[in-house]
């Protein structure tokens, strides 16, 4: 069964602008891209009018959360798969806090079986550091890497023990397989839920202070040298673990970073008041200062790539008021286009700079067979049109959850199709 994409505009790197492709896929995998000045015999081939709108590689991201097993309330992996490929994502990685905590081999299969028989897109699961996250004891990353795993990580919270961590770099190593570590330290936390910074002073509440994170970012990456392993930085704010990582990264440390859209583009002095939760998440949206830092360390390739750090919950736990609700905010349906009119559209990025964060970058660091737009590659398509503005409305999400402060915001860049391995799992 084969397919064309008729009509496309595929980023040209060299040229630095869009070409009129056509495209045609057959067995899962991209056959041909020929010129759009050719005429094409489609045949009996399914035909997709991509009508001059943008044709990209499927769209990465390392780190979501789908809530599944034991949140399905928050989502579940039909629905977050769904979600995922409204956004235009082809391949996500999902993080281990679930109910159970993916720290057993089982728990891998689940995923793994459950995504076979419900999900839309890829999914590459993440298994626990340690059982139940708890931090008291490592799993048996043997075990899971064999269940299929594609890497460690305690996302939620941060590995508190050196030593633990120090063990749990010196294993994956020998495994040949990353770290990828939510940086935050407990004791400089404790309960605050804002940054320390304009917010925080002028409510009058506790702050969390950008040495939480930095202070993980630069233990870590002296394990990392230490230890030789590939460790990766999760969605990293402050301009201190920017510093850290850069320095890292010029004396050779196998260290690799994450910036999410919500880092990028919101400092604490947009948080409205004290009574909206979809401001919270965690890490805590940065002082102003943070944001540029951030954003230059994903324009020098300090931090390599973006995701979304999709972390839905429902609208009753987001009720419960800023210090009681859960962090976090769902991510998928609006990065690109958030990302697209807030940085390309004004100029400061290229269309393929983003994309290559988007695509490329991640497929590097992680050695997934995919992200990239060329004969031979997976068919993992996204096609974005870039023109039409539309107003970011939460009761259109397919996530099961609706959190997200960027409700009513009116921006361009929305995927109308999706495609993985050839077949269109998703179409406006
Ligand atoms: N980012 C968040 O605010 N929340 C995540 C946990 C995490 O990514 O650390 C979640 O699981 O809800
Ligand atoms: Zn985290
Ligand atoms: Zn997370």
């Amino acid at each position: 069964m084969s397919l064309w994409i008729l009509n496309g505009s595929l980023w040209n790197e060299e040229a630095g602008k869009l070409e009129t492709k056509h495209i045609r896929v057959s067995e899962g995998r991209i056959a041909e891209i020929v010129e759009g000045s050719e005429s094409v015999d489609t045949g009996s081939a399914e035909v997709v009018d991509a009508k001059g709108n943008l044709v990209s590689a499927g769209f990465i991201d390392m780190h979501v959360h789908l809530r599944d097993p034991g949140f399905e309330h928050k989502e579940d992996i039909a629905t977050g798969t769904r979600s995922a490929a409204k956004g235009g994502f082809t391949t996500i990685a999902c993080m281990p806090n679930t109910r159970p905590v993916i720290d057993k081999p089982e728990t891998v299969k689940y995923v793994l079986d459950k995504t076979e028989r419900e999900g839309i897109v890829k999914v590459l699961p993440y298994a626990a550091i340690t059982k139940n996250e708890l931090g008291r004891e490592l799993t048996d990353f043997a075990a899971l890497k064999e269940a299929g795993a594609i890497g460690f990580t305690d996302d939620g919270v941060g590995v508190q023990n050196a030593q633990m961590m120090k063990n749990a770099m010196a294993l994956a190593k020998s495994l040949d397989m990353p770290v990828i570590a939510h940086c935050e330290d407990d004791t400089l936390v404790e309960g605050a839920w804002a940054t320390e910074g304009a917010f925080s002073r002028k409510h009058g509440i506790k702050g969390i202070p950008n040495e939480s994170e930095a202070i993980h970012v630069g233990r870590d990456v002296l394990l990392a040298e230490a230890t030789g392993v590939h460790y990766h930085v999760c969605h990293v704010s402050t301009e201190q673990s920017v510093r850290l990582i850069r320095l890292a990264k010029s004396i050779g440390v196998s260290v690799t970073a994450e910036v999410c859209p919500h880092h990028l583009l919101l400092s604490d002095e947009d948080i409205p008041g004290l009574d909206d939760a979809n401001w919270k998440m965690n890490p805590p949206l940065r002082t102003p200062r943070d944001v540029q830092a951030v954003i230059e360390g994903l324009e020098d390739g300090t931090l390599d790539m973006i995701v979304t750090d999709h972390a839905p919950h429902s609208a009753e736990e987001k009720a419960r008021g800023v210090d009681l609700a859960p962090f976090g905010i769902v991510g998928f349906e609006t990065a690109f286009p958030l990302l697209y009119t807030k940085f390309v559209a004004t100029g400061r990025w290229t269309l393929g700079f983003l994309l290559q964060r988007m695509t490329k970058d991640p497929a590097r660091v992680f050695r997934l067979d995919t992200g990239r737009l060329e004969q031979g590659a997976p068919a993992d398509l996204t096609i974005v049109d870039l023109e039409t503005e539309r107003a970011v409305d939460p009761a259109t999400f397919l996530s099961k959850s609706s959190n997200t402060p960027f409700g009513g915001w009116k921006l361009k860049g929305w995927p109308v199709t999706t495609i993985v391995n050839g077949k269109i799992v998703w179409a406006e």
